[in-house]
């Protein structure tokens, strides 16, 4: 569908921290966290409701409203989604977590799948696609042609960072999905790397370099 960089100003400032070079392991996952509670918040202004009878504190029969439909998964991609994952979670605390195992190849820069398990009925389920880089875009269209094979519907995908040529990739090979994004780079450098970016975002979540 298209893409909505979310120009909230705790968005846009938080972005911001994560850029230091010299960010801590600490601060880097807290970030992550938070920025995927508020893209999560942004991404589902629009879901369905519906009326429910419920008992109220004097007991009289009262109407509420409530999330219609089957509860949404949230589908991490490893390892540097499940950075994102507990803020998420936070507002969606019922949600089924699907999880997709893919690496980016260091030399062709394409997607190597080593994992996937995928939350029952998931084509019943509007699935939250989260990881904090969306580069080439190689691994999100694997991620995407897999939950599609098994039958999920409704897509929206939550990243911190994307690049123009990993969005257009996205959007050519699954123009039905829609991208909720903290920013939007200016490219890849030669290594497939987001300029000005945040470096490597799962060795950061990980503490690994
Ligand atoms: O759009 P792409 O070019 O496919 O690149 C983006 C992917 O690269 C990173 O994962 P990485 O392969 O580094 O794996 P990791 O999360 O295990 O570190 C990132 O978290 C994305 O999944
Ligand atoms: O800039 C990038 C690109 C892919 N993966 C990352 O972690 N960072
Ligand atoms: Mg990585």
């Amino acid at each position: 569908m298209s893409i909505h960089v979310i120009n909230h100003p705790l968005i846009q400032h938080k972005i911001g921290l994560m850029r230091a070079a010299d960010i801590s392991t600490k601060d880097f996952r807290e970030l992550a966290n938070e920025l995927g509670n508020l893209l999560t918040y942004e991404a589902t202004q629009d879901l369905e409701l519906e009326t429910a009878e419920i008992d109220g504190w004097n007991n009289t029969p009262i109407q509420v409203q409530r999330l219609k439909g089957k509860k949404i998964t949230i589908v991490p991609i490893l390892r540097a989604g499940l950075g994102m994952m507990d803020g998420v979670l936070q507002l969606i605390p019922s949600a089924k977590v699907s999880v997709v195992g893919l690496y980016r190849d260091e030399e062709t820069l394409e997607p190597v799948p080593y994992y996937e398990k995928f939350a029952g009925n998931i084509d019943e389920r509007m699935a939250l696609v989260i990881d904090p880089m969306l580069a080439t875009g190689g691994s999100m269209v694997a991620t995407l042609d897999m939950l599609k094979k098994h039958g999920c519907k409704e897509i929206r995908i939550l990243v911190l960072v994307a690049a123009p040529e990993g969005v257009e990739r996205v959007l050519k090979a699954h123009p039905d999905v829609t991208i909720y994004a903290a920013a939007l780079d200016d490219r890849l450098n030669e290594h497939g790397y987001i300029l000005p970016g945040l470096g490597d975002a799962g060795d950061k979540i990980f503490g690994t370099k």
